[in-house]
Order: C-alpha cells, then structure tokens, then sequence
C-alpha cells in the first residue's frame, strides 16, 4: 500500500500557515506572505480547528486514474487541506511511482500491478479483487492510527482515531463494516464515522453468496450484503452486494450530483437494483469540482496555443489547417479509443462543441474541462450533466435519452439532430460569443464543493471536529506518472 501522507506542509507557504491553525485551535493566525508591510507580516483569520479526514479510494490522480473517481480523489483531498483539515489519501500503490515515498510501513501485499488497476487487461477482473480491495480497506482503518506523518512541527504524528473516513465506491464498502465489527467494539474509533460516496453506481462489486465467507465478517453482516440480482449479466440469483453494505453501514451517503441522487433513488432501473435501499437511507448530491490548475487554457502544456477568455478566437493558420484535414479526409470524422491525456486537453481545446450524449451520467467532469476552455457542451439531461450545463447559457440539453444500452434509440438520434441544427442557428454570432465568456468566467474549481463538503462532514459530530477556513486552490502534489488503464 502506499500511504499518501497528509497534503498539509506539502504544499505551499499559503499551506503551511493553515497548517499553524491545527495546532492552535481557534486563535489568531499570521498568512505569512499574504499581507506584508515593510517586511513585517500582518493579517489576522479567526478560525476554527479542522477536522481529520482519510479518503479511501481504488485510483487517485496524477498516480492511478481510468476516469474521474481518481480526478476526485487527486482534487477534493488536496482541497479540504487548503481549507484548515488535516488530510491523507489511501489508495493501492500499483507501480513504482516516483514522486512516492516510502513510510517505512511497508506491506506488500500483492505485488505492482504496472498500472493495471482493476484486471490484466480492460473488462477482466482479477480474480482476488475481493482480497485486494478488503486489504485496502483493513490499510485504510490503521493508517491514522499507526503512521507517524512528519508534516510539519505542528502538523504531525499519526492522525489519531476522531476521524471521518470517506469511502468511495464499492472497492471501499468493506471499510464500516471493519470498522463497526473490529474497531468499535474493541474501543477503537469510537466518535469516528464513515461517509459512502457513489461515483457510478452501475459498479457494485456483486459475487456469489458463499464469498461473504472470505470477507472476514460477522454473520451479522449478512444481511447488509444479501442481494438478488435481477440481471443475467452473468447469471441471476442470489449473491452478495459490496455497494448495498457500504450504503447500509456507513453513517452518510454521498454521491456527485444532486440530479443524480433523485435518480438514484427514482426506480429500479437507474437506481441499478439499490434505489430501495438508498431511498431508505436518503442519499445526498454534491456536484464535483475540477483541477483548474491542469485543466487551464492559459498554461496547458498539451496544447500548441495558449488562450484565455479575451483570446478564445480562432487563429487564422489553423482555420486553414482544418479546412486542409477536411479536404484530406472527406468522411470527416475521425474515432480515437485510446487514453491519452494529452489528445485529451487538445480535443476539449480545440473543439466548439462537445457532444456529451450519455445514458446516465453521476456527475461528468468533461462537461466542467470543456466549459473552462470555452467550449460549451451539447448534454443529455441526466444527472451532473443537468445540474451544470444550462441549457441556451453555457450550452445545450438534448432532454433524457434511452438507457437501454442494447439499442440506439431513433427518439434520441432526432434530439441530437435538432440540439445541432439549433447551435448552428447561433454558431458564430454574438450569443455564441456570449454563451463561450460565460461558459470561462465559472468558477469550476473545488472551492464550493468544498464548503459543501464541509457541511455534511461536521454534521456527523466527530469529536473535535471544527469548520476550516477559505482556504486557497490547491493542485495535486504532482502530475506525473499517470498510470493508464
Ligand atoms: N480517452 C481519454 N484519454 C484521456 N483522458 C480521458 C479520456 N476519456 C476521458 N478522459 C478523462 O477522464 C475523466 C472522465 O471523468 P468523468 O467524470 O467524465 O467520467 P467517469 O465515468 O470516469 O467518472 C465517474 O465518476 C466521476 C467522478 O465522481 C463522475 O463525474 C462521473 O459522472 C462518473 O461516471 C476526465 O478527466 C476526462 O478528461
């Protein structure tokens, strides 16, 4: 495992003054380089104590990433730590990566992986995720209990036990259950609390009934993983459920948009056979931020030309380049199934439209990447996608389409086909102009999520817990080594 160790101190001189305020609750804080006179510094934030916060999750970006649960877990971690709280992330060390360090807690469980995260090869699982992701979760439950982070003078030793963990997805489900069968009777972790966050639910982590016998549980359990799957994609029957058993254990349940939490809970079909169960729980929607830092037009390394808002323009040469390509490839289009980052950052900067046609879609970062570099995006109306993207101001809803995924709906073809013939009414006009200004002027970044976050983690009453500060946009540690599915 390889334990990402608090972000604070890490970071920035901005940082590490936050960092002060742990130590000190509720006193009088120096910003050093913030506010400065005749060499002397000056400026005074009243502010509370923060809270311990440990993310738990399969990917976290730059380091593992297949999509966006490792931007939210290399975003929203390193956000909460620029506002005042002491945080780590906890997530498989599948490759050498490194920008890494060691611990000196070092368990190697099943050996690096080279990136491969959850199967040798896309759509083939390995065999023993279940081993994989209960240890993650067991590392997760002794990480702030046993490692000594050396953050900073004030900032360090091991995080302690009045903890909020926040699990994501079903690769974490374990983690409550431990929690409440190992830890809590035995006087560990007695004010901690767990918050579920479902970033696709369409991934459960089902497996047949006679596994919950290697999961190390109480029988008790049971009855939280106890699942009949209605789908014959393998088989239908009875099995047990990771995501129904993190749903029911944990304290809170959290997913990426408030859209797609009245979904979830809305039936059967895009709830994925659990929106019984999170209709018993309540669930809650936060719409996701971005890493405004590396997704900026201005500075993006990917991209031959650098724009902001006042030069978001077309430049002549390439209008001429694009009018070459149509004339060497006349079918006009061109289909990439390949994850590559940097083709990535040049496609969202050079489009003028995105067409974002999905069946469901929990929060959607694309959306978020395309509007920052002025591209508004043409939506389907689900989930994330319809708490973002306004339709006619920073860009075009389509309506809901079919979720069967078998078949390609005409209904939804025609929609795709009027939402074009409508943007190419206003395409190159002043409204068009105004729709990209204000699609740049958002701010996308994690700061308001952040807030929201906030929120609901001091509503769980872990001892100690204390609201941070506004603190500033952070970026991840570091942005290389990437490992790709
Ligand atoms: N070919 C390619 N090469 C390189 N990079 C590529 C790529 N294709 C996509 N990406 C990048 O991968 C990320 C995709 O994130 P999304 O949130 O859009 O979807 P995903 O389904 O992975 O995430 C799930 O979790 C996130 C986080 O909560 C929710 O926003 C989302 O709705 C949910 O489905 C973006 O950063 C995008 O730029």
């Amino acid at each position: 495992m390889n334990h990402r160790s608090s972000y604070d101190g890490l970071r920035s001189l901005n940082n590490i003054d936050l960092i002060q305020m742990k130590a000190r609750p509720k006193m009088s804080v120096r910003r050093k380089g913030l506010n400065r006179e005749n060499g002397r510094e000056f400026g005074i934030i009243v502010c509370g104590n923060g809270m311990n916060v440990v993310f738990v999750g399969a990917e976290v970006a730059p380091w593992s990433k297949t999509g966006g649960l490792g931007d939210v877990l290399g975003g929203l971690p390193p956000a909460m730590a620029a506002n005042g709280h002491r945080v780590m992330t906890v997530s498989p060390r599948y490759d050498q990566y490194k920008d890494t360090w060691d611990t000196s807690v070092l368990v190697e469980v099943w050996g690096k992986t080279g990136g491969k995260l959850y199967g040798p090869v896309t759509g083939n699982d390995y065999q023993d995720n279940q081993l994989r992701f209960s240890l993650l979760c067991q590392a997760a439950l002794e990480a702030p209990r046993v490692l000594n982070l050396n953050s900073n003078e004030n900032f360090s030793g091991p995080y302690g036990e009045d903890v909020v963990f926040i699990a994501n997805d079903w690769h974490t489900a374990l983690l409550p259950c431990y929690l409440k069968s190992i830890y809590k009777p035995n006087g560990i972790y007695r004010s901690a609390k767990v918050v579920f966050c479902i970033h696709n639910i369409a991934y459960q982590g089902r497996f047949a009934f006679s596994d919950f016998s290697l999961l190390n549980l109480p029988d008790q359990f049971k009855s939280s993983f106890d699942f009949i799957d209605g789908y014959n994609k393998p088989v239908k029957g009875r099995k047990i459920n990771w995501m129904k058993a993190g749903i029911l254990e944990s304290d809170r349940v959290l997913t990426v948009s408030p859209y797609y939490a009245e979904e979830l809970v809305s039936g059967i079909e895009k709830g994925v056979e659990l929106d019984n169960i999170l209709r018993k729980t309540g669930i809650t929607g936060i719409v996701n931020g971005m890493d405004v830092q590396e997704w900026n037009p201005k500075t993006d390394k990917y991209i031959d030309i650098n724009y902001d808002a006042t030069t978001g323009t077309g430049k002549k040469n390439m209008e001429k380049q694009l009018e070459m390509l149509e004339i060497d490839y006349p079918d006009k289009a061109r289909g990439v199934a390949k994850f590559n980052v940097p083709l990535a950052h040049k496609i969202i900067a050079g489009a003028n439209i995105l067409v974002i046609p999905s069946r469901f879609e929990p929060c959607g970062l694309i959306q978020l990447q395309s509007m920052r570099y002025g591209t508004p995006a043409m939506v389907s109306t689900t989930g994330g996608l319809k708490d973002t993207v306004k339709d006619g101001v920073t860009g075009f809803h389509m309506g809901p389409f079919s979720i069967i995924c078998e078949d390609v709906d005409p209904a939804d073809v025609d929609a795709i086909v009027t939402t074009v013939k409508r943007v190419l009414k206003i395409y190159e006009t002043p409204q068009f102009e105004e729709m990209m200004q204000t699609c740049m002027a958002q701010d996308l970044s994690w700061k308001g999520p952040v807030k929201k976050w906030e929120e609901v983690l001091l509503s769980l009453d872990v001892s100690g817990s204390e609201p941070g500060i506004e603190g500033e946009e952070m970026a991840p540690l570091a942005k290389e080594n990437v490992a790709t599915p």
